[in-house]
């Protein structure tokens, strides 16, 4: 053990154990520096008669000694001033709380939790450590036929804090759905005259029907308020906002509301299985089935363009709503979240 080492004993909290791994690159300087200083202090220190051992402790550096030798060293070398700034002050010292121990394992609960506030020297705060998720905006697409309609639907019963945006359509009603609650059902002409009236956030033709998502939407208390305004308005209450789209429709939407939306595409087990699902329907005509399934085809080339792929299997819808909500679980959990600009 070499002399400055042995003088060390006591200031050990100076410097890094002798066991340990070799320093980084840039702390090493500045343990270079504190241990050449505290060679020269040990030096400084010499035994008066040589060859007799030195006193092993206490070693006779006070802190003020040590504070004015490092004092040069000190202005210089962050790492040594950090390190000096540890050292209390006498006056410090005594303002110190007296120790005072924790009490044994077997004490009351509250007496140990004020016992532990105290030695911190300030109560535990109750504020929750991650601040409420903020709201998602959530666009469901995917081919004719994959289950759009059924996965939201199913959503929107077993979650709350959802906002469906009603999108109008000029296709015929279906068995069981509702006007305005499913689609606001339109006629070719009254679609057109809107989109000529620009009412529309986006629309496109789908299978020879127009779909959109009309400007003008019907709100809380019933006022009419555009769809952005209304997602705006659902947004600032806090509820997360799902629409549904056409492949065309949320291509659309990604260049209004680019990273502010979370996108999925939902997807059939199997082509197979989408056409099976398509024809068991029984809402479309051969020929409108086989414009749906060609669509079908091009249309799961733009999966990639989406953030998320849900697999909404035959007889397992309850899976793919489980699916999305564990995307909307995910989203919300982020720590970074998705900064929403509409
Ligand atoms: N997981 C599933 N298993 C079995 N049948 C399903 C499943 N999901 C949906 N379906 C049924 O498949 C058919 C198509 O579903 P849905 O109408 O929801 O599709 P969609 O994607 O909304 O179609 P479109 O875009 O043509 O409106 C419906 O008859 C629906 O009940």
């Amino acid at each position: 053990m070499d002399k400055a080492r042995f003088l060390m004993g006591p200031l050990h909290h100076f410097g890094p154990p002798p066991t340990r791994t070799p320093l980084s690159s840039s702390a090493r300087p500045c343990s270079m520096i504190f241990r050449r200083l505290l060679t020269s202090l040990a030096r400084s220190q010499a035994a008066p008669f040589p060859g007799l051992p030195r006193p092993i402790s206490p070693p006779a550096i006070s802190r003020n000694t040590v504070l004015s030798r490092l004092g040069f060293f000190a202005r210089r070398r962050e790492g040594i001033r950090s390190l000096l700034m540890s050292l209390s002050s006498p006056a410090e010292e005594a303002k110190r709380t007296p120790f005072v121990p924790l009490p044994p394992s077997t004490a009351d609960k509250a007496g140990l939790f004020k016992r532990l506030e105290a030695m911190l020297g300030s109560p535990f705060s109750s504020d929750p450590f991650s601040p409420p998720p903020n709201p998602l905006i959530l666009v469901v697409s995917g081919p004719s036929g994959v289950g759009k309609d059924a996965v939201i639907k199913r959503l929107l019963e077993v979650r709350d804090g959802l906002h469906f945006v009603v999108t109008a359509t000029s296709r015929p009603q279906r068995p069981g759905e509702v006007d305005g609650k499913d689609y606001y059902f339109v006629s070719k002409e009254e679609f057109l005259s809107m989109i000529e009236r620009d009412e529309l956030l986006e629309h496109a033709i789908v299978y020879g029907d127009y779909k959109g998502i009309p400007k003008k939407q019907v709100g809380t208390c019933f006022e009419v308020l555009s769809a952005l305004c209304l997602i705006r308005d659902y947004l600032a209450k806090g509820f997360d906002i799902v629409l549904r789209v056409d492949i065309q429709g949320a291509a659309t939407l990604r260049s209004v509301l680019g990273d502010s939306a979370v996108f999925i595409f939902l997807v059939a087990e199997s082509e197979e299985a989408l056409v099976k699902r398509l024809v068991s329907r029984k809402t479309e005509t051969p020929e409108m089935l086989l414009i749906r399934v060609a669509t079908a085809r091009e249309e799961v080339r733009h999966m990639k363009e989406f953030d998320y792929v849900v697999t909404n299997a035959e007889g397992k819808l309850n899976n793919a709503v489980k699916l999305v909500e564990s995307i909307i679980d995910a989203e919300k959990a982020r720590i970074h979240s998705r900064n929403i600009r509409i």
